[in-house]
């Protein structure tokens, strides 16, 4: 008989909850899992709350979420192949869908395919403190604290999954006089309603996805004008009036913000979208990946499995850069758990190999040149991921998705998000939008499914 297996999960976000499901579906009586949720939901990044800061309990608040958000991929290049969007709401809906959508396909999913109640595995508002592995007994000690009570806890697991999400804690650059600027200031985290700068002048630090969206949602939300500003490269759209580049910003003067072009403008507000750092304070020195975003980060077998001598029992999910979301996480929770309950071919076990295999990956990644190269990296890292586990064999294909979105932004910035695409596993095609993305403002699940 298998030896028992202790299985601890850190956070019941997407990723989290990914691995609880494929544990739940496989049902190995040898293996124990505990999930510890830090707030009293799942789902993680796609909860909406309005603090900032800190939340009740004192933690750092978790999600950089906002209202009006839309999901910025295609739901085709993104969704479960045994639980598509036709299959939750029942018929064909847009291809991009406003956040509160977005969550309800993703707890369909949790709810209706599971085989049992996965919620009673999570312990809620239960944060994770400390993460020890004791080489004597080959395990880990997870030190807990019930944010309620104020308790502390210290429980023994064999394997440990780290899914805590790399969106978390902020990156700030600072800028030569920033501290003169009379208005408000805050980073891309803590940006909760674009409404807030109506009738403002703002500047937008960065170049990135959250630079880029929330340029657009300010000025569709009223801003007079946005200068986003970039550090390396510019995003390049043809911006809609309302909305341009210009190169890093030099100093900040009170109200004037200089650029390294030597041009300058007066600003009301500054919202930093410089991207966040990877962070995993609970865990001890030499299980914690340290790491930039990347498609690729290094130390990790398949992405996955933490490259350390003597113990191969840590896992991550979803610290890459993500184009496929949803069905990369839910691919990789899938070959954790047959990885862990031995049940994959072809296992390897050597952690030379693994280093090797893991540093061509780290090479091709570092070599890639233009985002479609990366959307394939990302197809061929899920095909990878999906030998042996019986994951969708289609799932990668859904990379033709991704390049059409990426043409379509190049095309259109303020449009790419009313463009039509046909599902791979239910060949559902989208369902035109009611109105145009930039004109529609209501974000509920009613006006968006309502035909
Ligand atoms: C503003 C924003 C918009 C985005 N939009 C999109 C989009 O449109 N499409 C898309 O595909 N992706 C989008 N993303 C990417 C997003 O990362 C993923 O969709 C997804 O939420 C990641 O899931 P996760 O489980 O890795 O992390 P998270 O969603 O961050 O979940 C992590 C969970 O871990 C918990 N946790 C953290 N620390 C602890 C601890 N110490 N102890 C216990 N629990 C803990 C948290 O409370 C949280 O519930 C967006 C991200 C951001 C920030």
């Amino acid at each position: 008989m298998a030896s028992k297996r202790k299985v601890c999960i850190i956070g019941a976000g997407p990723c989290g909850t990914s691995a609880l499901f494929h544990f739940d579906q496989i049902s190995d009586s040898a293996t124990e899992v505990v999930c510890y949720e830090k707030s009293d939901t799942w789902l993680g990044l796609w909860n909406f709350t309005w603090m900032t800061g800190t939340d009740e309990f004192g933690e750092p608040c978790h999600g950089g979420m906002y209202k009006h958000l839309w999901s910025n991929g295609p739901k085709e290049g993104l969704e479960y192949p045994y639980y598509t969007f036709t299959d939750h709401f029942g018929k064909a809906i847009p291809s991009f869908l406003p956040r509160p959508a977005m969550r309800d396909y993703l707890e369909g999913r949790l709810v209706k395919k599971s085989k049992s109640d996965i919620k009673r595995f999570i312990k809620w508002n239960t944060a994770v403190r400390y993460v020890r592995y004791n080489k004597k007994s080959d395990d880990f000690t997870v030190t807990t604290e019930n944010l309620k009570t104020g308790q502390t806890f210290d429980t023994n697991f064999t394997h440990v999954i780290v899914a805590v999400g790399i969106f978390n804690t902020p990156d700030k650059p600072y800028f030569e006089g920033i501290e003169t600027f009379p208005g408000r200031i805050i980073h891309s985290h803590d940006f909760r309603d674009a409404t807030q700068f109506k009738g403002q002048r703002v500047l937008v630090v960065g170049a990135k996805y959250s630079a880029e969206d929330i340029a657009l949602q300010c000025l569709k939300f009223g801003a007079t004008s946005i200068v986003t500003s970039y550090r390396s490269s510019p995003m390049n759209f043809k911006w809609p009036v309302g909305i341009e580049e210009r190169p890093l910003v030099k100093k900040i003067q009170g109200k004037v913000v200089h650029f390294l072009d030597g041009s300058s403008t007066e600003v009301d507000s500054i919202i930093l979208s410089t991207g966040y750092k990877y962070k995993f304070p609970f865990l001890e020195d030499n299980l914690r990946l340290s790491s930039s975003r990347t498609l690729y980060p290094a130390g990790l077998y398949k992405g996955s499995l933490w490259l350390q001598e003597g113990n191969k029992k840590l896992f991550y999910m979803g610290v890459q850069d993500q184009f496929f979301s949803f069905t990369m996480f839910d691919a990789q929770g899938l070959w954790i758990c047959r990885y862990i309950t031995d049940t994959l071919p072809n296992k390897l076990t050597n952690c030379e190999e693994m280093k090797k295999e893991a540093q061509k990956w780290v090479q091709r990644c570092r070599g890639l040149k233009g985002i479609n190269e990366q959307i394939d990296f990302q197809a061929d890292f899920i095909k990878d991921l999906s030998y042996g586990t019986g994951y969708s064999p289609d799932a990668p294909k859904a990379n033709k998705f991704f390049h059409k979105w990426d043409s379509d932004k190049k095309a259109n910035i303020v449009s790419y998000r009313d463009q039509q695409f046909t599902s791979l596993y239910s060949g559902t095609e989208t369902a035109p939008c009611t109105k145009p993305w930039f004109q529609n403002f209501d974000d509920s699940i009613s006006q968006f499914i309502k035909r």
